[in-house]
């Protein structure tokens, strides 16, 4: 049984242009509050260590209220009285509080960062393995690069908020709390003149947020913009290479890239023009205290070292909001990320499996559509009213000409798309009645497009059973007339193959794709023109190959070459997903239809005697 068999299945690529998320309807903004919440939940596990931090947050921000007051008893007691032997403790009370301030701050900075990770390190996970279960459609509609950048950036952006900046908040709050309290008991006509600034600066931070967030979502998709066009074209190299399209190419990359240029240069004017507007109302702060403490001090109602010490604290109680400003920037950053990351997690997945969905057991592979109607969007009617039944281990084959259909039906069959209307039936079980896992065991595809994966070549033979021994894995790479090539590697079968098999030829990719379906031993086989494009003799290996893979089983074969079905038990012809002409080989010839026409156009020597 496989481990994996979701894997061996999956469809790469995406079709550019189609409908994804965020381009249909407007997406709702995630909100902030929703973020945090989030990343607590992810959190909650990591509880000691929170607590150990904040229990240091909180002796900081203690400590930096001590400081101003020993600055304020120098001033107003120590200087005016001569007390030279206090001198020595407000240098060593001073100093104390730097080392312990610098212990605490190492304390609590590295357990958020040590939290951070971990959190990532789920959230990424998680995100990882719901973008698994979401279904073949969801891959057509979004671009490849977009989905990663979504893993790997947006996920950095927010543990950069979980590591520092989230702490950053929770320390600047609770300073600010203390000190407005304990600026309100020396004098509260002061700190209420100080404090009346405090809606301005919410209110322009509210502002530039707004703006700032959505400039990071615009730097963010032109990330993932730059991530999809290196994904296309790296691995189309040999294609850019084959038209000389290098400049060309190189030319469009740079212009995704002068578009993220573009987005950040937008955040850093944003940035730029917020935070001069802070400094302006933090000095308006300072002038404030200075005129009207320096007033209340000339009529005697304030001692100097408390106006010092006004001045200390109004910079501690202004921290938070430079900080803020600061901070706000990494809150909208994560804000336009987790917006992107959550699109993917809200994302539901077409396929699903019913709460009573039973295992279906292992099947005989007796497959029938009945009145199946299939379109991939509302405009593209593909199937309407189909009717399909491929008998238990007999091969089938379909026949038509291109886009009638053929590869939908196909992979109709393993759940990758669920019909609009009908049912389709495997044994007499509705595929909609089992689960997932227990039908794609059940079948194994072997396609044009050969998917294998950067490894050894026994990696990838057993990619689809790993639990089978070497001696399997040796057995089906015999059947799949393989072993002859793998074994003359210098490395045999532990030669590894490069990204997506670059290493080898397409018919050898071919055989090992067939060696890991026979690993695999499905009931039913799908065989999507599995023989394109190869020599004759590579051709004849793969026959072989594929008489193995086929015998015994139920079998669909879609073929645009009719060599290769000559042998089918039930061929149909299909034209624009109808069933047009059926019968074997030498039934359809003697129609004189559609089929016999095909026929004559791809072997007109043989029309001729015939
Ligand atoms: N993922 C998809 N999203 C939207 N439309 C699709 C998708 N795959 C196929 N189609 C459309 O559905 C129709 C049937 O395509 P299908 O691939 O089944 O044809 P086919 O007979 O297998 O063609 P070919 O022989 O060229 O592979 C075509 O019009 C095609 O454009």
């Amino acid at each position: 049984m496989s481990d994996h068999p979701a894997g061996a299945f999956r469809a790469g690529g995406g079709l550019g242009g189609m409908r994804r998320f965020g381009s249909g309807e407007k997406a709702k903004p995630a909100s902030i509050y929703g973020m945090f919440a989030r990343i607590f939940t992810h959190a909650r596990l990591e509880w000691p260590a929170i607590i150990t931090a904040v229990v240091c947050v909180i002796a900081v921000s203690l400590l930096e209220f001590v400081v101003p007051q020993l600055t304020r008893y120098t001033i107003d007691h120590l200087i005016p009285g001569k007390r030279f032997d206090g001198l020595v403790l407000i240098g060593a009370g001073v100093l104390g509080a730097a080392v312990m301030l610098g212990v605490l701050r190492y304390i609590s900075t590295s357990l958020m960062a040590s939290i951070g990770q971990k959190v990532l390190y789920k959230l990424r996970n998680d995100l990882y393995r719901h973008m698994q279960s979401l279904d073949v459609s969801f891959f057509d509609r979004n671009r490849t690069g977009d989905l990663m950048s979504r893993v790997t950036h947006d996920v950095s952006i927010l543990q950069q908020l979980i590591s520092s900046s989230m702490m950053q908040l929770f320390t600047d709050f609770f300073t600010f709390t203390a000190i407005a309290v304990y600026m309100l008991w020396i004098d509260w006509r002061l700190t209420l003149l100080l404090l009346a600034i405090f809606p301005v600066m919410i209110l322009t931070t509210k502002l530039f947020g707004k703006r700032i967030r959505a400039s990071f979502r615009k730097v963010q998709e032109s990330i993932a913009d730059v991530s999809d066009h290196l994904q296309n074209t790296l691995t189309g190299i040999r294609l850019i290479k084959s038209f000389t399209a290098e400049n060309y190419e190189s030319e469009r990359f740079s212009h995704r890239t002068r578009e993220n240029m573009d987005a950040n240069i937008q955040v850093v004017r944003l940035r730029a023009a917020y935070e001069p507007i802070i400094d302006f109302l933090n000095f308006t702060g300072l002038a404030i205290v200075l005129v009207f403490g320096a007033w209340l001090s000339m009529k005697g109602q304030m001692t100097v070292g408390t106006i010092v010490a006004f001045t200390a604290y109004l910079r501690l109680l202004q921290n938070p909001i430079r900080h803020f400003s600061r901070v706000i920037h990494t809150i909208q950053q994560s804000a336009a990320a987790y917006e992107r990351i959550m699109e993917v997690m809200n994302t539901k997945a077409d396929i699903w499996e019913k709460e009573d969905a039973i295992a279906l057991p292992p099947v005989r592979g007796h497959i029938v559509f009945r009145n199946v109607n299939f379109a991939y969007s509302r405009e593209l009617e593909v199937l309407s009213g189909f009717n399909l039944e491929l008998e238990a281990g007999k091969v089938t084959a379909l026949v038509g000409s291109s886009g009638s259909g053929k590869t939908t039906i196909a992979h109709l069959i393993p759940r990758f798309y669920d019909p609009q209307a009908g049912d389709i039936t495997i044994d007499g079980y509705s595929l909609k009645d089992v689960t997932l896992s227990s039908l794609r065991e059940q079948i194994g595809i072997v396609s044009q497009d050969i998917v294998l994966f950067n490894g050894t070549i026994i990696e990838n033979i057993r990619y689809s059973n790993s639990h089978a021994t070497e001696e399997e894995v040796r057995a089906a790479a015999g059947a799949a007339s393989a072993s002859g090539f793998i074994e003359a590697f210098p490395q045999g079968y532990d030669t590894p193959i490069g990204e997506r098999g670059v290493k080898l030829s397409g018919g050898q990719k071919q055989r090992i794709s067939i060696a890991r379906a026979i690993l695999k031993n499905p009931r039913v086989i799908i065989l999507d023109e599995a023989t394109a494009s190869l020599d004759t003799e590579s051709e004849q290996h793969i026959q072989e190959a594929l008489a193995r893979l086929l015998k015994g089983r139920t079998c669909l074969v879609i073929a645009h070459r009719l060599s290769t079905i000559q042998q089918a038990d039930r061929i149909h012809v299909l034209e624009q997903g109808r069933i047009v002409e059926s019968g074997t080989h030498e039934e359809l010839l003697r129609l004189q239809g559609r089929y016999s026409r095909l026929y004559a156009l791809q072997f007109p020597q043989t029309k001729a005697v015939r």
